[in-house]
């Protein structure tokens, strides 16, 4: 057993009747049917096959995501933030995600100490290996890498090699997830720093937040930006278990792979286009945009042709469409709210407004885009953006800096409830031809 905190000891205190309850449930009913599969599912991406557990956050379709039932507005309002007119603190929704609870002011207090406390010991590796890269890599691969170097740390890795009990898992589990939480953010304002500020790097303030410390790092001192980061980590914290980067985090960490190659695995596709590297592809676009017209002010018309060039060469448009969502992102909506109270008048935010004007009826004519409705991506490159974080390359990292905390957390649950090695079944063409009865 590790060091004992009041927060693992609620963990287990809750966690332990839980996992009784996967395996009861598992043992009583492992033969009842809960859904049916169509072969449009699996040659769709398994679109709504209900085939995880997760307990962190569940998104529903018209509404958006819930963490542990509460919707983003709801957490704006009910977890603890440094003034009245501050933004939850992502320590807040850690704690709920953990313990599916509503955190106290000292609850935050305590995980934002350990937080600093844990990100004072990165190994110095971590940082050689991110200097081996050229600068001209992109901040994922560098951002990544120093994951992966940082698996040397791992306590689960050596205690299962010690042979710990594997009702124990958790617990490793959880040291190792405090660490690579913690350490995040001076990972990504080092990268930061060194891609963009000619390798003048901050110190942490170990007096600061988690986010606000990262902000901090990255050059930012003002509280408008320290508040928009307190957002920005908040909503992206996690989207429930099928996403690309929260369903790799679990599958790699069923083969009880450390929190560090599991989160690797999850920040691979983070980093992929459809996913997470939306966010920036969205300002690739929109400066693209800008360019060609010559303006940051476009007609409606020529944002529409635009709009519709893009479809005629076979591309996507970025930050439109989910996979499972059919309504307006209500984080997106949440970033839009924000923008329209603090920053109305900034060029990048009439502009995101102007296309989520035109584009939704563009992709709704094309008849086969299921969401034609904007999600997160669609502005938060603006928003940060237009409070200076201006390097587009970064925004997937960040995006995956709040990731942590959620996929992180599930993490911790999947080894709480003792889930299994996943591995589903495969069947080649011939199969579902035969199947279905296809006739060439
Ligand atoms: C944090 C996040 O990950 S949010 C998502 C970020 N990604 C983006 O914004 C990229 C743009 N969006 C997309 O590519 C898609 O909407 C995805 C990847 C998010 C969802 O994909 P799917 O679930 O397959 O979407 P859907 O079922 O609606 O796709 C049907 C068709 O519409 C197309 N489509 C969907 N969204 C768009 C879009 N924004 N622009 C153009 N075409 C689109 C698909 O490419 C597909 O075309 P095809 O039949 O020719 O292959
Ligand atoms: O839910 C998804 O598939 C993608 C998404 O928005 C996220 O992971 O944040």
């Amino acid at each position: 057993m590790f060091y004992m905190d009041y927060i693992k000891d609620k963990l287990i205190t809750k966690g332990r009747p839980q996992a009784e309850i996967v395996k009861r449930i598992q043992k009583e009913y492992g033969d009842s049917v809960i859904q049916e599969t169509t072969l449009g599912q699996v040659f769709s991406g398994m679109k709504g096959v209900v085939s995880l557990l997760t307990c962190t956050s569940k998104l529903d379709p018209d509404e958006g995501i819930r963490f542990r039932g509460y919707s983003i507005p709801e957490l704006r309002e009910k977890l603890p933030k440094l003034s009245e007119d501050g933004e939850p603190l992502p320590e807040g929704l850690f704690y709920l995600m953990l313990l599916g609870e509503l955190p106290n002011d000292e609850d935050v207090k305590f995980l934002s100490d350990s937080w600093a406390k844990r990100a004072q010991d990165i190994p110095q590796h971590a940082f050689d290996v991110i200097n081996a890269l050229p600068k001209s890599s992109h901040p994922m691969i560098q951002f990544n890498s120093a994951i992966l170097a940082m698996s040397t740390e791992s306590h689960f890795r050596r205690a299962y090699l010690a042979g710990m009990d594997k009702r124990d898992y958790w617990d490793p589990m959880y040291e190792g997830v405090m660490d690579l939480i913690s350490r995040l953010p001076v990972i990504a304002a080092y990268i930061y720093r060194r891609v963009f500020h000619d390798e003048k790097y901050i110190d942490p303030d170990p007096s600061l937040d988690w986010a606000g410390n990262l902000a901090h790092m990255m050059g930012f001192e003002s509280e408008e930006v320290k508040r928009l980061m307190r957002l920005y980590m908040v909503i992206h914290a996690d989207h429930e278990g099928g996403n690309v980067s929260a369903h790799a985090t679990h599958l790699v960490g069923s083969a009880l792979s450390n929190p560090y190659y599991s989160f690797s695995a999850g920040m691979n596709g983070l980093a992929g286009p459809l996913h997470g590297m939306a966010n920036q592809n969205v300002m690739h676009w929109l400066q693209r945009l800008m360019d060609e017209l010559g303006t940051d002010a476009p007609t409606t018309e020529q944002v529409r042709e635009y709009a519709k060039a893009t479809l005629d060469s076979g591309r996507v448009i970025p930050g439109y469409g989910h996979a499972v969502l059919r309504k307006t992102d209500p984080r997106f909506a949440v970033q839009l709210d924000f923008a329209n109270k603090y920053i109305p008048e900034a060029p990048l935010i009439k502009l995101v407004k102007k296309i989520y004007d035109v584009v939704p009826d563009i992709l709704t004519e094309t008849g086969k885009v299921k969401n034609p409705w904007p999600n997160v991506d669609a502005i938060s490159g603006s928003l940060l953006s237009s409070y200076g974080i201006t390097e587009y390359p970064v925004y997937t990292m960040l995006f995956g800096v709040s990731r942590a905390l959620g996929v992180l957390t599930q993490l911790i649950w999947d080894r709480l409830y003792g889930l299994p090695i996943e591995r589903p079944k495969s069947q080649n063409l011939e199969w579902f031809k035969d199947k279905v009865g296809f006739k060439e």
